[in-house]
């Protein structure tokens, strides 16, 4: 279920963020509260209670199978929930990409056309407007060239123009730079940085510390569908944490 926000009392009045890590005193832009979401008798997401204010970067992390994706997608309203509720501010512009992105064996630009179509954008201004979003992530001399057949790393931020394209004020991100190479990985989180630094407000999943590190400011740690902590990024590298987190950071350490 979702439902625009409003100041309540009784819903977002209710701090589902702690202090330490709550940027402001802004309303969310998006928020799940007590959101379960069930696969059949899998429970991928238990209670969640999460909410986003305008120019946060929130980074979900978790072992695999976790629930970041489900939570992701869980807060872009592609996956119904089965408890709970979710809100989302009047006219919120959202945008996701995905773990694999998906491209039509089309040209780039027409890639990001077809999302600008897919908006309701007016067809006098989609190509200017896909041209500039390929121009804005290193895309420009790739314009005409099938986007099936870009490398991964062109191929994700193809999937990053498409949705800037789209002018999102908040940008959901899964995993954005798995089985990247360091130097795609590097563009890719230079275009994240760019994002979050224009305003954007930025909730990405990722098993790389160091980008977490690097990118976000608050961090969501999920285990078993369940939220177990959720604190500054500098708190959830420097502790104290749940045990659980705590060993998973300790699982972790390569990435020192
Ligand atoms: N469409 C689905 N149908 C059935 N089960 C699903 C579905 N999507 C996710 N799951 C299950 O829900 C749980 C959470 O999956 P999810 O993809 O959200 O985890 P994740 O933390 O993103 O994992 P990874 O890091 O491997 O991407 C897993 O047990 C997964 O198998």
């Amino acid at each position: 279920m979702s439902a625009a926000l409003k100041p309540s009392p009784q819903g977002l009045g209710a701090p589902a963020v702690p202090a330490e890590a709550a940027p402001s005193a802004a309303l969310p832009q998006l928020a799940l509260h007590q959101a379960s979401v069930r696969f059949g008798r899998k429970l991928a997401l238990q209670q969640v209670d999460l909410a986003v204010r305008g120019g946060e970067r929130v980074a979900l992390v978790g072992a695999n199978g976790s629930g970041k994706s489900t939570l992701l997608r869980a807060l872009h309203g592609l996956v119904p929930l089965s408890e709970g509720r979710r809100e989302v501010a009047p006219g919120l512009r959202l945008a996701m990409v995905f773990q694999r992105p998906f491209m039509l064996r089309l040209s780039a630009r027409a890639n990001v056309e077809l999302a600008l179509f897919l908006a309701g954008v007016p067809r006098a201004e989609r190509r200017d407007r896909a041209e500039a979003a390929l121009k804005r992530v290193g895309l420009a001399d790739e314009a005409r060239r099938n986007g099936r057949v870009l490398s991964g790393g062109q191929q994700q931020r193809l999937a990053l123009a498409r949705a800037w394209a789209l002018r999102p004020q908040l940008l959901l991100l899964d995993e954005p730079t798995a089985s990247l190479d360091p130097t795609a990985k590097r563009e890719v989180e230079e275009l994240i940085e760019e994002f979050a630094a224009a305003g954007i407000t930025v909730v990405m999943s990722s098993h790389n510390l160091g980008q977490v590190k690097r990118l976000a400011r608050r961090v969501v740690y999920l285990e078993q569908g369940r939220m177990l902590c959720d604190v500054t990024t500098d708190h959830f590298f420097q502790g104290p944490l749940p045990r659980e987190a705590e060993l998973f950071l300790k699982g972790e350490l390569p990435w020192h």
